[in-house]
């Protein structure tokens, strides 16, 4: 039988929306490895708790631009000051095992991959109010006021493109947005391209008759 290429999903949000808290429930769902984050390169500092090639692969920016030289990665965007990228090798692999691939990237990094692969299915979370924005990069406890501040008016460049996705998810209620991104992700799988592939025998015998 034909190998079925995995599905590439791109997950963006303005930040502090719950974009990292409902990636890490869904794969936690998804834990039987159907559903694979991507890890990305990045030129910013490790914070506490970051583990190198977990979190992210974190090199230098001379490191990066070799890279980008290279021609190493599929997209990548400067996005806070920094560099950040996936690496064609980050996703090849997994999607030629059929498995379905997840990208934690921003809204410049979308439209790279959209304009490659059409057929990637690209999810807006955006937070339910302005207010509710802050509040949770408050109740994150992570950044001082001044970085909130300076957060919420980049929440503002980020949700500016929130046209340009397939998908559009309010992360009001987490239970409600973990369960659309699920539908996404099932709907996803079922595009005719894929399952014509998959049920290519079932589809001769209906036929053959
Ligand atoms: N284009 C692109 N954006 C990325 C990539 N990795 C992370 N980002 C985005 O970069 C932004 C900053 O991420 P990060 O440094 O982890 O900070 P935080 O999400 O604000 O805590 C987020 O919007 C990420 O989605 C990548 O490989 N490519
Ligand atoms: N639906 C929700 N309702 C209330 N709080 C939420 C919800 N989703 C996420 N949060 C909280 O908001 C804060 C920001 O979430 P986080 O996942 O770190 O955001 P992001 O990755 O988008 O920056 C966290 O403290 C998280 O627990």
């Amino acid at each position: 039988m034909t190998q079925i290429t995995g599905n590439l999903f791109i997950l963006a949000a303005p930040s502090g929306a719950g974009k990292s808290s409902l990636i890490r429930a869904l794969l936690t769902k998804h834990h039987h490895g159907d559903l694979c984050p991507s890890v990305s390169h990045t030129t910013r500092a490790p914070r506490p708790g970051e583990v190198d090639g977990e979190h992210y692969h974190f090199v230098s920016k001379a490191e990066f631009e070799a890279m980008i030289e290279r021609g190493d990665f599929f997209e990548w965007a400067k996005v806070f000051d920094n560099y950040y990228g996936t690496s064609k090798a980050a996703i090849d692999q997994t999607l030629e095992q059929g498995k379905d691939v997840l990208l934690d990237i921003d809204w410049q990094g979308a439209r790279q991959v959209k304009a490659q692969r059409p057929d990637t299915a690209t999810i807006f979370i955006a937070p339910p109010s302005a207010e509710a924005l802050r509040e949770r990069l408050k109740n994150r406890q992570q950044d001082s006021d001044e970085v909130i501040e300076q957060r919420m008016t980049k929440a503002k460049a980020e949700i500016s493109h929130y046209d340009e996705f397939d998908y559009i998810v309010v992360n009001d209620d987490f239970d409600t947005a973990l369960k659309d991104i699920e539908h996404i992700v099932f709907g996803q799988r079922l595009r005719g391209h894929q399952q014509r592939q998959r049920h290519r025998t079932l589809f001769e015998a209906l036929l053959g008759g």
